[in-house]
């Protein structure tokens, strides 16, 4: 018996007002259904805004630590869940059952980092020039804001933004990737176990286009934080700051890994595998364009089509599984896209480039680990976000030429060089346009007590996490008191 789930509001599990369901499917097995879920209207987002709304002034008040207590408890919630919900997640995303255990715990670690922002957010104290005045800045929430999260990290990502927002004091409506809906029951379960008060969050399920339009449009949003792709993100940017809105958004990448001639290519191609096939490269911060000298390029290829030739993929909860399914057709036939562009283009298919239905993988998205050597800037496959497990090896003929080739992108989130050279890795992290970068680390690597975001079409707004996490979801108000008037 498949369950149906209702959207969360004003602390109530409630229907959408248009009677539809929509599912969520296991990618692994698409006959295997997980649940009905509201396919919401726009009356149903109002109805979510007008609980928040109501929610915010006594949550406003609400004294910081106390609101940071709540996500203290969070942190223990999902410790005490934590099988339990990587359980949800390699169901419904199909990543393995280690990468989605791996997914809670930096959770539980954002948690710790963001209970404990609730004790650090100050204001300054700031000399006047007359002797008369006192004055400071304090920090103040914005209102009822909005969270729109994709499916790749669909708990942690959701709750990264949530978390930071009600710390701040701010009242939220969050809307969930569609195709991630079942985890995003489970998120709004474990905030009301922590103690959310009614109405402080709310979520409204249902397609981008319907409920995700209305974020943008809504003037009673005051924030909306989005992540996403960068042809979402950018339209929904526009239209929240055309109302007056303040927008945060972190959205695509093409991330270059520049190896040079003294790097250990037997751990680079180690640690291509991490950040270019793991979770079938659907990570924002995932290596898709490999850029390595002439001179090393032919060895470092086959030592990394070796690598994906090991990559195990199959039902994220089978033991030694790396990869499980794509998240869906649709980005099935986008990776399939990508291949048959790169092939007609002229680019060399080293390894990989098909779907996979062999030993049972017939019911689920399946794909290979995939490399392409002989890619040029020119070729569509260097400059468009695949999402998909797919490197393509750049030739170049100097470090100077590795750098000019890296920056030539529209997108600047993550980064890597491998060198030993201490110079050239230092004038690396001056040169490259990304957010985040990496010198012998994997492009994708994170955590999340740290800053993260991106440069050009990679984001917008201020940074999410870390010490810069209530940045975005908070204003300063500035007083001067003369307390001798
Ligand atoms: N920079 C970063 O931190 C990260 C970026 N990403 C990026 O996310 C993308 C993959 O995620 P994916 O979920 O496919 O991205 P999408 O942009 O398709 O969807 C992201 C979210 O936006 C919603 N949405 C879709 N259309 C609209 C709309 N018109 N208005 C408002 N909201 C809308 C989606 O809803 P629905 O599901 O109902 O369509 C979903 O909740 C990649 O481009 C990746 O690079 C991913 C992770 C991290
Ligand atoms: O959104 C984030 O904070 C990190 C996501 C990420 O690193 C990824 O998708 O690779």
């Amino acid at each position: 018996m498949v369950t149906t789930y209702q959207n969360y509001i004003n602390g109530k599990w409630i229907n959408s007002e248009s009677g539809e369901t929509y599912t969520s499917i296991n990618p692994a097995n698409t006959e295997e259904v997980l649940g009905y879920f509201q396919s919401s209207t726009v009356e149903d987002v109002k109805k979510a805004i007008d609980a928040a709304s109501e929610a915010f002034p006594a949550w406003s008040k609400t004294a910081v630590p106390v609101r940071g207590d709540i996500l203290f408890r969070l942190m223990q919630e999902l410790e005490q869940e934590r099988e339990v919900l990587a359980e949800i997640i390699t169901k419904e995303v199909g990543k393995s059952l280690r990468e989605a255990r791996g997914e809670v715990e930096k959770t539980i670690q954002a948690m710790k980092q963001f209970s404990g922002e609730a004790t650090r957010l100050t204001g300054e104290t700031i000399p006047s020039y007359d002797p008369n005045i006192f004055g400071y800045t304090v920090r103040e929430p914005l209102g009822v804001v909005g969270v729109i999260a994709p499916y790749n990290f669909p708990l942690g990502i959701g709750i990264w933004k949530i978390a930071p927002a009600i710390v701040a004091g701010n009242t939220v409506v969050f809307k969930p990737a569609s195709n991630t809906s079942l985890i995003s029951i489970k998120i709004m379960e474990l905030f009301e176990k922590s103690g959310v008060p009614e109405g402080v969050l709310n979520m409204v399920t249902g397609s981008g286009s319907v409920v995700g339009r209305e974020f943008g449009e809504n003037p009673h949003l005051k924030a909306v934080s989005f992540t996403g792709s960068s042809d979402v993100g950018i339209a929904l940017g526009k239209a929240v700051t055309a109302r007056g809105g303040k927008m945060q958004a972190e959205m695509g990448g093409k991330n270059p890994s520049i190896v040079l001639e003294d790097a250990d290519l037997d751990k680079v191609a180690e640690s291509l595998v991490l950040s270019g096939f793991l979770d079938n490269g659907q990570r924002c911060t995932g290596t898709s364009r490999l850029i390595v000298l002439r001179s090393i390029a032919e060895e470092l290829t086959e030592k990394l089509v070796e690598k994906a030739r090991q990559v195990v993929v199959g039902n994220g909860f089978d033991e030694g599984v790396d990869n499980g399914p794509v998240i869906d057709e649709s980005q099935l036939n986008v990776y399939l896209h990508y291949v048959n562009t790169a092939i007609e283009e002229g680019a060399k298919l080293e390894f990989g480039g098909k779907r996979l239905t062999e030993n049972g993988l017939d019911k689920g998205y399946f794909v290979a680990p995939t490399v392409f050597s002989h890619v040029t800037e020119e070729m569509t496959i260097a400059k468009e976000e695949i999402f998909g497990p797919v490197i393509a090896v750049m030739e170049v003929d100097s470090y100077e030429e590795a750098i000019r080739v890296a920056n030539n992108t529209e997108f600047g989130l993550s980064s890597s060089i491998y060198t030993k050279d201490l110079q050239k890795a230092f004038d690396f992290v001056r040169r490259i346009e990304s957010g985040v970068t990496h010198v012998n680390v994997p492009s994708n690597y994170f955590e999340n007590q740290y800053p993260f975001g991106g440069k050009k079409t990679s984001s917008i707004g201020p940074r999410e996490q870390g010490s810069t996490a209530l940045d975005f979801w908070t204003d300063y108000k500035t007083v001067y008191i003369n307390p001798n008037y």
